[in-house]
């Protein structure tokens, strides 16, 4: 299911702001790439970029290329939504919908793309999510109570397994343990671990140990001054980027002078 992203000569726009310019990387499938760097260098606006959730921002653009298995997803035959189903996203805070049960919250991605199942499909399709987030055996027992009414780690892996459930190629996570206690933390990095071996993942981090921890690819963007456009620095294996960086502001930003 996991693929292959390559992005080209991408510049991303708010209005005539110039968020992030230029970058070009390969995304590997069945793997996780972290995005670090220091506050507004927009690791945020370029990992929405990679689902077309940007453009929902009222005056927001691309120019350049976003191609999921040589794709290019802004393509104008291209359909958004699809593409959103193809790429699922996992936010900063745990956003379950909380007047609906933990159930329902699971399959609300495949209601809101209008697909018909019958009960038991969507029993199985409940099951099989849960378990796919880590969740079940906590949960199995009271599927029909509000998803608010669960501790915040697992609100936010039953926010992977409702993104899970769509059987999306890509995860898209933008600091998804950021708003979470160690243990959680721990518990969404395993979760991460097992998932990569079936999807494409890129996470957004500003835990450079988490980084280090769960992906095989780490980029670094920067930010030459305020009201400059954020660019991709390098993109390595992860290993190398935190022990043998071939930029100097990479290394400055990994061992703390800055950022
Ligand atoms: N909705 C928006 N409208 C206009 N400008 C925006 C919008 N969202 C972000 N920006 C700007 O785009 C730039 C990149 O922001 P972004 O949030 O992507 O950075 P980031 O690296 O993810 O930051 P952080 O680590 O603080 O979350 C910043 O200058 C920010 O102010």
């Amino acid at each position: 299911m996991a693929q292959r992203i390559d992005v080209k000569d991408l510049n991303i726009f708010y209005g005539s702001f110039k968020a992030v310019a230029d970058v070009n990387m390969t995304i590997e499938p069945r793997s996780v790439t972290a995005f670090i760097g220091p506050s507004g260098c927009g690791k945020s606006t370029f990992l929405r970029t990679l689902n077309r959730m940007h453009e929902v921002i009222p005056g927001a653009r691309v120019e350049g290329t976003v191609a999921v298995e040589g794709v290019d997803l802004y393509g104008s035959e291209i359909d958004p939504v699809a593409v959103r189903r193809q790429v699922g996203m996992v936010f900063q805070r745990p956003n379950p919908f909380p007047t609906m049960s933990i159930a329902e919250n699971v399959l609300a991605g495949i209601r809101l793309n209008n697909r018909k199942m019958s009960k038991s499909e969507g029993q199985d399709l409940v099951e099989q999510s849960l378990r796919g987030a880590n969740l079940w055996n906590e949960v199995k027992d009271r599927l029909d109570r509000p998803g608010s009414g669960l501790s915040g780690g697992q609100q936010q892996r039953l926010c992977i397994a409702r993104a899970i459930a769509v059987k999306p190629q890509v995860l898209l996570m933008d600091e998804p343990c950021s708003a979470l206690d160690p243990i959680s933390t721990l518990a969404i990095e395993d979760l991460i671990a097992e998932l990569k071996s079936q999807y494409t993942i890129v996470i957004v981090t500003h835990n450079m140990q988490q980084a280090a921890r769960v992906s095989e690819k780490t980029a670094f963007f920067n930010i030459a001054g305020t009201g400059q456009p954020g660019r991709l620095i390098e993109i390595d294996d992860t290993a190398t980027m935190f022990s043998s960086p071939k930029e100097q502001a990479t290394e400055d930003y990994i061992s703390g002078r800055f950022g």
